[in-house]
């Protein structure tokens, strides 16, 4: 059989995506189609299970039941191997809180996937540097982690996930550790650098505000998911 999907135009998909955490059903038949070059924002209560869908889209985890497809490949069957490779080449990630590697630069940090993918170390900086002046973090470059506000943090975290120009990134409550104004200029680069870029954004939020930034929202409730449209009818 051919793992190439005949059924959709969605360049990632969840197909009645189910999980459990030993006696905790996390998904429950979760359904998601999202095409290239959107941005999808996945709200949701809290326990509701919108990081688990997230983590699923993403390669991070596997479902029990049901299929996740990237870009006309079933992820859900791929070994761990080849789920890690296509994090590494295809995806950007950004979370709330710790991502930065705490003993490397700020320039450093954003290099790391370039370096990953194999480029030479003058290049990977030079071209990691370039989002310095792009996000307002000029001369933040030799900084390291705890040597940065929460916001600079965070804006050095989306630089490491747009530098390699992945196809998709996967937010995870991106604001959630900022205040508003500060959330509010870290959507506003992440949209403008996607929709620069043509990058497809799945963005885990409860705030209705970063939702907003969004060309779609979805909501999770007890491990399904619903247009936004048909929560409010
Ligand atoms: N690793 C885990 N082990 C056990 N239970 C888990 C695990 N991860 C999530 N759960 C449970 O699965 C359910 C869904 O969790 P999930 O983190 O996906 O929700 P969420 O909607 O992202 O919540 P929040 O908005 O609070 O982050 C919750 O009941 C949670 O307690």
């Amino acid at each position: 059989m051919s793992e190439r999907s005949e059924r959709s135009d969605g360049m990632i998909e969840a197909r009645d995506v189910r999980l459990t955490f030993g006696s905790t059903p996390a998904l429950r038949g979760a359904n998601l189609s999202v095409a290239r070059g959107e941005i999808v924002a996945v709200m949701g209560p809290s326990g509701s299970g919108k990081s688990t869908l997230l983590h699923c889209l993403a390669g991070i985890l596997v479902p029990d039941e049901g299929e996740v497809w990237f870009d006309g490949q079933r992820v859900d069957t791929m070994n761990e191997e080849r789920r890690s490779m296509l994090r590494r080449d295809r995806f950007g990630f950004v979370f709330q809180f710790g991502q930065l590697v705490p003993e490397l630069t700020a320039v450093e940090n954003v290099a790391l996937p370039l370096l990953l993918a194999g480029a030479r170390r003058p290049k990977a900086v030079a071209e990691a540097g370039a989002w310095f002046e792009r996000l307002g973090l000029g001369g933040l470059e030799g900084r390291r982690s705890g040597e940065l506000s929460g916001g600079q943090a965070q804006r050095v975290a989306l630089a490491r996930a747009l530098v390699a120009k992945p196809e998709v990134i996967y937010a995870d409550e991106p604001t959630g550790a900022l205040d508003t104004l500060t959330g509010e200029q870290v959507m506003d680069l992440l949209v403008t650098a996607a929709r620069a870029q043509g990058t497809t954004v799945v963005l885990v939020t409860h705030e209705a505000r970063v939702a907003a930034y969004a060309d779609r929202q979805v909501i999770v409730t007890d491990g399904r998911v619903d247009a936004l449209v048909e929560v409010l009818s």
